[in-house]
């Protein structure tokens, strides 16, 4: 059953911004544009919101790798562990994805943890959704590995996103 954050936040615009204002040293910086588009795409196809990259200035949602404590009072704690956090709808930090780049990711592989879900669960938080139990679902709080190629969003975090938008 998913949840939200309490107070029903969520943005109050369709069309949102986003930039990567960094990167690992896991992947090509291609790979990683790619893994992010797409774990945007996995939201955008079952909601009317719609994501656009920015290069420079502030964007709803700023993505960035970090480690350990990086200025957000939620450091991160090294290789393995939490892999990510986000946070949820509002001004400044709110919507802004941090990865710990203590971890190993990857484009598909599953020798590592896979960019692309760990973002596509962070993205969940960005906007407005909060954890699910159900094992199946995105937004259940422990990675993991699904196929890229064939991930499809689970019924939960589907009802989850469309109670918001
Ligand atoms: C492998 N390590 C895990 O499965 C860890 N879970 C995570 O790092 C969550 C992100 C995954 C689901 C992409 C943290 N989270 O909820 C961020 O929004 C632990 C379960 C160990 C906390
Ligand atoms: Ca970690
Ligand atoms: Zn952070
Ligand atoms: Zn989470």
């Amino acid at each position: 059953r998913f949840s939200t954050f309490g107070g029903d936040l969520k943005w109050d615009k369709k069309s949102l911004t986003y930039r990567i204002e960094n990167y690992t040293p896991d992947m090509s910086a291609a790979e990683v544009d790619d893994s992010i588009a797409r774990a945007l795409q996995v939201w955008a196809r079952v909601t009317p919101l719609r994501f656009s990259r920015i290069y420079s200035g502030t964007a709803d949602i700023m993505i960035s790798f970090n480690r350990r404590a990086h200025r957000d009072g939620y450091p991160f704690d090294g290789p393995d562990g939490t892999l990510a956090h986000a946070f949820a709808p509002a001004p400044g930090l709110g919507g802004d994805a941090h990865f710990d780049d203590d971890e190993t990711f990857t484009f598909r592989s599953n020798s590592g943890y896979v960019l692309f879900m760990v973002a596509a669960h962070e993205f969940g938080h960005s906007l407005g959704l909060s954890h699910s139990d159900d094992p199946g679902a995105l937004m259940y709080p422990v990675y993991s590995y699904r196929n890229p190629d064939t991930f499809t969003l689970h019924r939960d975090d589907i009802n989850g996103i469309q109670s918001l938008y």
